[in-house]
């Protein structure tokens, strides 16, 4: 390289941790553009318009929740101005229904410290019995030991969670209705598909890290208002360039050391070339894998053997109110878990949909269902709600409509943790960022954050700027 770095940057791919990184390095004085393939930010976690039988709804293409220890999720909200727009429970509380028994039961916090804030509401859950609910209080104990002392462990991330259930004692019951329960909606896999690591993660810093920690947090407005408009409007103003419809066709080293980003942009494709000296490359791992130069990684095929895990919303708008909770997890039927969204949709201002409700269900782990045609889906699950919910029987169906992720989250499957890349590259001022890298959490927002965060920190201490993290980790 020859003179000065040069100071701009390009940050690849507008998700949720390109816009972290983007945002991270113009905060800190650093020229940057953000070029995003769609015509919209926000990458996995968005919103559009349908017109359907109940009107014009603006819809989530799947529910998405956060906890009170996404600290890094929750800086961006705060930063985006938006923490209002995506409040949390003052306290963990979860009703779980169970269809076939018709019971509910909770799991909610108490104002105590841990362990003991979730004890009480253990000791009465109604679809375990005592001595399961016992031996469940002692595996969470045990996995979240292991969650404290190193979940990257690569021991711990070889092995499969069920295995490591079925050897503390856990009944199928007690998977199904406790650890699946929590670990399906936050691993995207069942226990015996999932890294004992990254569950040990979850749980000792979800459940076991400080009380307050599994309070959950969700948009009371779509997400793309988050995501992209309100996102937009502060890269914006911090100075960040945002390129729309503008898809990173390759990626060279010039030979003074610096990047040339090949950019094909707008509906004609047409070709413009970006330079920086800065490159986050915060794309899917097959795409990170298309355009990382030679040399780059080790073993870059490493990023290919990376799977995906799918997530299928089946959305329902009922002639009635039908749920009434914001939200519900489920037992004893093939539904998990089932959100309210009417308000978030603009349900209620179109013609008709006043007394209407719209429901989400979000359907993790989904590989069996994620192809079924929307007859079947419908087939499937309207009778299911019917059980769940004893108000929709007599409800009048006016839409029904399904959303598909296919490549939703990574597959947390045991021996993923060492294919998972950190920020840094062999090649100079080339940086990788996306829930997919070795962030420790499993794909979610917060990682996708905390990935962006990273890799600007990275860079910035490479640029030789200040480059403090901004965000509290949680205890
Ligand atoms: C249905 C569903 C439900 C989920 N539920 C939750 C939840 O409840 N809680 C939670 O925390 N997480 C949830 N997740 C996961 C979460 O949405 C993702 O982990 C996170 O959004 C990933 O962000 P990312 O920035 O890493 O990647 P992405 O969102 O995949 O962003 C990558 C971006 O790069 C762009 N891109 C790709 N190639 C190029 C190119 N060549 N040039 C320019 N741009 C390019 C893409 O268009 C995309 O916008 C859910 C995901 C789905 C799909």
């Amino acid at each position: 390289m020859t003179g000065a770095p040069d100071p701009r940057a390009v940050v690849v791919g507008g998700g949720l941790a390109g816009t972290a990184a983007a945002l991270r390095l113009a905060d800190a004085g650093v020229a940057t553009t953000l070029v995003e393939s769609r015509p919209r930010l926000g990458g996995l976690a968005f919103s559009f318009r349908r017109s359907g039988a109940a009107g014009e709804l603006t819809v989530d293409n799947g529910h998405h929740v956060h906890l009170r220890c996404c600290t890094a999720y929750r800086w961006l909200l705060e930063r985006i101005g938006a923490s209002a727009l995506a409040p949390l429970q003052p306290r963990l509380d979860i009703p779980v229904h169970d269809a076939a028994r018709g019971r509910t039961g909770r799991l909610r916090r108490a104002a105590l410290p841990v362990p003991l804030h979730l004890g009480a509401s253990l000791a009465r859950y109604p679809h375990l019995s005592p001595a399961e609910r016992l031996r469940v209080g002692r595996a969470a104990l045990a996995l979240g030991r292991l969650g404290r002392i190193d979940p990257g462990d690569p021991a711990l991330d070889g092995q499969d969670f069920g295995s490591w259930l079925r050897r503390h004692g856990q009944s199928p019951r007690a998977v199904r209705a406790l650890w699946d329960l929590i670990g399906v909606a936050t691993l995207n896999a069942r226990a015996p598909d999932v890294s004992l690591g990254l569950a040990a993660m979850v749980i000792g810093t979800g459940l076991l890290s400080e009380p307050g920690a599994a309070d959950i947090g969700w948009s009371r407005v779509p997400l793309g208002h988050l995501h992209d408009t309100l996102a937009a409007a502060v890269l914006e103003k911090a100075g960040v360039r945002v390129v729309r419809q503008g898809r990173v066709r390759e990626l060279d080293r010039e030979p003074d050391g610096g990047w040339r980003v090949a950019v094909d942009s707008g509906a004609r494709r047409t070709g413009r070339t970006l330079r920086a000296g800065t490159v986050v490359l915060a794309v899917p791992q097959r795409e990170a894998h298309r355009l990382l130069p030679e040399g780059a990684l080790e073993e870059p095929e490493r990023l290919l053997r990376i799977g995906d895990a799918p997530i299928l919303n089946v959305h329902v708008v009922y002639d009635r109110k039908v749920l009434h909770r914001p939200f519900l997890a489920a037992l004893g039927t093939p539904v998990q878990w089932v959100f309210d969204r009417t308000a978030a949709s603009g349900l209620r201002d179109a013609p008709g949909g006043a007394g209407s409700q719209y429901i989400a269900v979000s359907q993790s782990a989904a590989q069996d269902e994620i192809d079924l045609p929307v007859a079947a889906l419908r087939d499937r699950y309207l009778p299911e709600l019917a059980r769940l919910m004893p108000a929709a029987r007599g409800a009048k169906v006016r839409d029904f409509f399904v959303t598909r992720e296919r490549a939703a989250t990574f597959a947390p499957v045991p021996g993923v943790g060492r294919l998972r890349p950190v920020a840094r590259t062999g090649a100079p001022g080339l940086w990788l960022a996306g829930a997919w890298t070795a962030t420790g959490w499993p794909a979610t927002m917060e990682g996708a954050v905390r990935s962006g965060l990273t890799a600007a920190r990275e860079a910035l201490a490479a640029l030789g700027r200040p480059h403090d993290d901004v965000f509290q980790e949680a205890a």
